[in-house]
């Protein structure tokens, strides 16, 4: 490889914003755009090895998911110096484990409205994955993103709160890591967080993909609401697994229970679809009517 490594070349590193066996992601300024990426710097995988598997379907996964409101975009990736790098866009507000993790200390979770806006984007951005005939594998709030809008120059043109934009308030929720994305059709299932497996998966049923996504989104909803943390294997695990929800800590609507509720039924087939969701009264007032 060439002496001055491109990612070094091209970039200006801010700050480490995370750390793990994957490797670290730093906030990082493009020096000829004069944007900020997010930038996932990982050892590179043996060859051959199920984790170059994954990183591989991870830049496929980018490279089909076009550009979508509710995906983390994706702009480049490349190996050097025994590493594999992928740049991102950068959402500027932490991601959903962090607000919780927040929320936990103040004692504030998100109110129903809002837990109506999480479900609402991540549908849509769940349901263009799954028309683009793949499934995320690994649904869990820290794997969704929060982008705020920053306040314009004060210019006063009306907040468009169109649906592929989804921002009808200032905050927008995208899916990220899409390390465990897999084919709906010719699955290499590469199991996710087990807090958030369905169980058909752990059975290794592989029919209804897009359904585990559903199932694990549910169980996002039920922590953003305040619930306790989820078991990764146990007595509660199962009791979750036979289609019952964690205890919820704050009132929530009849309708909006049992809308978590049917995400995790057992059976996959019962289960809403995320285009079901995106279009479902509870979700979308305006279309009750
Ligand atoms: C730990 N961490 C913190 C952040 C910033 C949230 O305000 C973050 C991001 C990403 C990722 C990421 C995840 C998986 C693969 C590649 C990347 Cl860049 C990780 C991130 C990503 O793709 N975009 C991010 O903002």
């Amino acid at each position: 490889s060439n002496m001055v490594s491109r990612y070094k070349k091209e970039f200006l590193e801010l700050e480490k914003i995370g750390v793990g066996e994957f490797g670290s992601v730093y906030k990082c300024i493009k020096r000829l755009d004069g944007c900020v990426y997010a930038v996932k710097r990982s050892k590179r995988p043996l060859a051959g090895s199920s984790d170059e598997q994954m990183a591989l379907r991870e830049v496929y996964a980018h490279a089909v998911l076009g550009h979508h409101p509710h995906v983390v975009r994706y702009y480049s990736a490349w190996a050097e110096d025994d590493h594999m790098i992928i740049q991102n866009e950068h959402c500027n507000g932490g991601s959903l484990q962090d607000a919780l993790l927040e929320n936990a200390k103040t004692g504030h979770y998100f109110q129903e409205a809002e837990l109506k806006e999480i479900l609402l984007q991540v549908s849509m951005g769940l349901k263009y994955i799954h028309s683009s005939g793949l499934a995320h594998m690994d649904i869990k709030p820290s794997n969704i993103f929060i982008c705020h809008k920053l306040v314009t120059d004060g210019s006063a043109q009306e907040e468009s709160d169109s649906e592929d934009d989804g921002f009808s308030s200032n905050v927008a929720y995208k899916i990220g890591d899409l390390g465990h994305v897999t084919s709906i059709t010719n699955p290499q299932v590469e199991e996710g967080d087990s807090r958030f497996l369905a169980n058909e998966i752990l059975q290794e049923q592989y029919c209804y993909l897009p359904k585990a996504d559903i199932f694990a989104l549910a169980l996002t909803m039920a922590l953003a609401a305040g619930s306790g943390p989820l078991p990764c294997n146990d007595a509660m695990w199962h009791h979750i697994r036979r289609g019952n929800l964690p205890p919820i800590p704050q009132q929530l609507t009849h309708g909006f229970h049992g809308l978590l509720k049917l995400m995790v039924h057992p059976d996959p087939v019962a289960r809403p679809s995320a285009t079901a969701l995106t279009k479902h009264p509870i979700l979308r007032p305006s279309l009750g009517k």
